[in-house]
């Protein structure tokens, strides 16, 4: 049997390694040296079984061309299949042309990413006008994980949160929340939105009510600009919450945002660690490692 190995990206090294740890793996720096013309040197360590790139996507323009490169260098140092687990999915949002003469880039990674991976693994991927990852990766293996089930364990495990409702801020977001809602046997209620522009995002909630003097948490699958958190933080106080919590999957805003998501009264922010970020709570770890387990045991 050949060994599968994990080969990380430069700065992932934490929830790689949380994930190596899980599944018993060796694990490889992934090098890459910058040439001042901007062009790239990337070195990977050669194996032979199942060579395995962590490496998520979020700021995606340079790691798609290094991943690229991971690919063919395991591929021609001799190992047997590549495998990408990427936690975050870059450009799956960009899924049509919003404006005359705009590119569709999530249209772009079947053929850009497909031929290099015999599989593709992510958590939450933005899937809303595709219903399975698939049809992003044409006749690739590819896995789109929910963290949902995580997210509720969490809430789950804090005492402070045993009475709380969970709140889905617009209608994308009640797959993530009713999940979270199975894993926690708590309520939850789902609102929907209008969005205007980037920041500009009006949200109703009917049953607001049901959060007065309880602790809500808004559940969704990304933050990005905080507009979506921000609104629905906001009909939850006025409607007499004792406390508002956020939980993502994805946090990609900046810390300016953050401090917007404060001042909008949310008392903490909480994300998985797919992307890099200073609200990181919940690892996927588990979760990557169980779809994983065929690789390893292959
Ligand atoms: O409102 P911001 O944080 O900018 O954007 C995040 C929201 O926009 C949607 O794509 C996500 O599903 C989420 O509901």
């Amino acid at each position: 049997m050949m060994a599968a190995s994990l080969h990380v990206y430069p700065g992932q090294d934490r929830p790689a390694g949380l994930l190596a740890v899980k599944l018993g793996l060796e694990t490889h720096n992934i090098n890459i040296h910058t040439f001042p013309d901007g062009e790239s040197l990337l070195r990977v360590t050669p194996v032979r079984g199942t060579a395995i790139i962590y490496a998520s996507l979020d700021h995606p323009n340079d790691k798609l061309i290094h991943i690229l490169q991971a690919a063919q260098a395991l591929r021609e140092g001799g190992a047997a299949r590549v495998v990408l687990v990427c936690p975050y999915l870059c450009y799956m949002r960009q899924d049509k042309a919003f404006h005359e003469g705009e590119a569709v880039t999530q249209k772009l990674l079947g053929p850009l990413l497909g031929p290099s991976f015999d599989r593709i693994i992510t958590v939450d991927p933005h899937l809303h006008r595709v219903s399975s990852l698939v049809e992003v990766f044409p006749g690739r293996e590819a896995d789109a994980l929910s963290a949902a089930a995580l997210i509720g364990e969490a809430v789950t495990a804090d005492d402070t949160l045993k009475d709380a409702v969970l709140v889905g801020p617009d209608g994308e977001s009640r797959q993530w929340v009713a999940a979270a809602a199975q894993a926690s046997g708590l309520e939850f209620i789902v609102a929907t939105k209008e969005r205007f522009g980037d920041r500009d995002v009006r949200v109703c909630l009917p049953d607001a009510d049901q959060a007065k003097g309880r602790p809500a948490v808004i559940i969704d699958d990304l933050i990005s600009s905080g507009a979506t958190m921000q609104a629905c933080a906001r009909l939850l106080l006025d409607a007499g919450a004792s406390r508002v919590e956020a939980m993502a999957v994805h946090a990609v805003c900046g810390e300016k945002d953050l401090g917007h998501l404060k001042d909008a009264g949310i008392a903490r922010v909480r994300s998985c660690d797919g992307i890099l970020h200073t609200t990181n709570a919940i690892s996927l770890a588990p979760l990557l490692a169980k779809a994983l387990t065929r690789e390893v045991s292959a």
